[in-house]
């Protein structure tokens, strides 16, 4: 089996193409290809393959009326993480997805310089900017809306590092966060993310947990700063998440009441990424993710 191994910001991936739908990924093939020492090594695997050959796929066809088929495909993003388990999205991998995608003759640029693909939380539209490829995320929302506006925080998480459990407040970006304010730098860099953070309550499909520090100032020429690290669901401490920055930046606009603010650079260990929020009518935001992808090398599965 070919694959590719790709970076967003750090946050790697071994990618392949299932361009008639018959690979079986199962949770033990993917843990063994992710392991670093044993395996390829990284954070999640993704196939790429035409929605029309898989369930969820066909499913999203239907509902915005799509098609696909195996001489145009619209390209379904499976994402796996790197223990095996399903993620419905992942931010920094559509980036490196559609990266792939055009390396490898896939598929084109559409009008506007654009791309749609599929992913388990909808479908997704890409567009090239200077600094990579930017992502139409769609809306955020709380997990919790009652108890997350009436308190700003719906959660307690406690980590080794930290002398006391602190509020959190749960965002979905397609998949679940639990994002987690902190006083400082060194604080942020104290944590010991080897064990999985504890979130009271416990969420029931696991969460991926943000830890954040506002820059100081939070706002400069109109953009909001944070540093973040992360510990993802089914994976670990890895250097990047791209929808756990969109839900980092969410969490901290809500606690700083800044509304108005709607660029924020999220400063991660792999780099940095850009956030837009853009207001809808309705009151939801549409949230955009920007960042670099990088091709690193191919290789054979034997
Ligand atoms: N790194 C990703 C998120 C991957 C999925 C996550 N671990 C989950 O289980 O929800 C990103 O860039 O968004």
């Amino acid at each position: 089996m070919q694959f590719t191994k790709a970076h967003a910001t750090g946050n790697d991936f071994v990618m392949i193409t299932d361009a008639a739908g018959q690979q079986d990924l199962d949770a033990e093939f993917v843990a063994a290809v992710c392991d670093r020492r044993m395996g390829v090594g990284a954070d999640g695997l993704i196939r790429a393959v035409p929605a029309h050959h898989v369930s969820e796929g066909a499913a999203l066809l239907r509902e915005r009326g799509l098609s696909s088929t195996d001489d145009q495909p619209l390209w379904f993003m499976d994402y796996r993480n790197s223990d095996g388990s399903i993620a419905e999205m992942c931010g920094n991998g559509v980036r490196a997805f559609a990266h792939y995608l055009l390396a490898e003759g896939l598929t084109e640029l559409g009008d506007g310089a654009q791309l749609t693909i599929g992913t388990r939380a909808g479908v997704k539209t890409v567009r090239t900017v200077q600094e990579g490829y930017a992502i139409g995320m769609g809306v955020w929302s709380f997990i919790d809306p009652e108890l997350a506006q009436a308190n700003a925080s719906d959660s307690l998480v406690q980590a080794r590092g930290l002398t006391d459990p602190r509020p959190a407040l749960s965002i979905s970006m397609g998949n679940p966060h639990t994002v987690v304010a902190l006083p400082d730098e060194a604080t942020l860099q104290a944590l010991d993310l080897h064990q999985a953070p504890q979130v009271d309550p416990q969420p029931p499909y696991g969460t991926n947990v943000e830890f954040v520090v506002p820059s100081e100032p939070l706002v400069e020429n109109g953009v909001g700063r944070v540093r973040m690290r992360v510990h993802e669901r089914g994976v670990g401490e890895t250097l990047s998440c791209g929808t756990g920055a969109c839900a980092a930046a969410a969490a901290v606009r809500v606690w700083a009441a800044g509304d108005g603010v709607n660029t924020w650079r999220v400063g991660v260990p792999g780099g940095e990424v850009t956030v837009r929020f853009t207001p809808r009518e309705d009151g939801a935001e549409e949230v955009e993710l920007a960042g670099p992808a990088v091709l690193v090398y191919t290789g054979t599965l034997v």
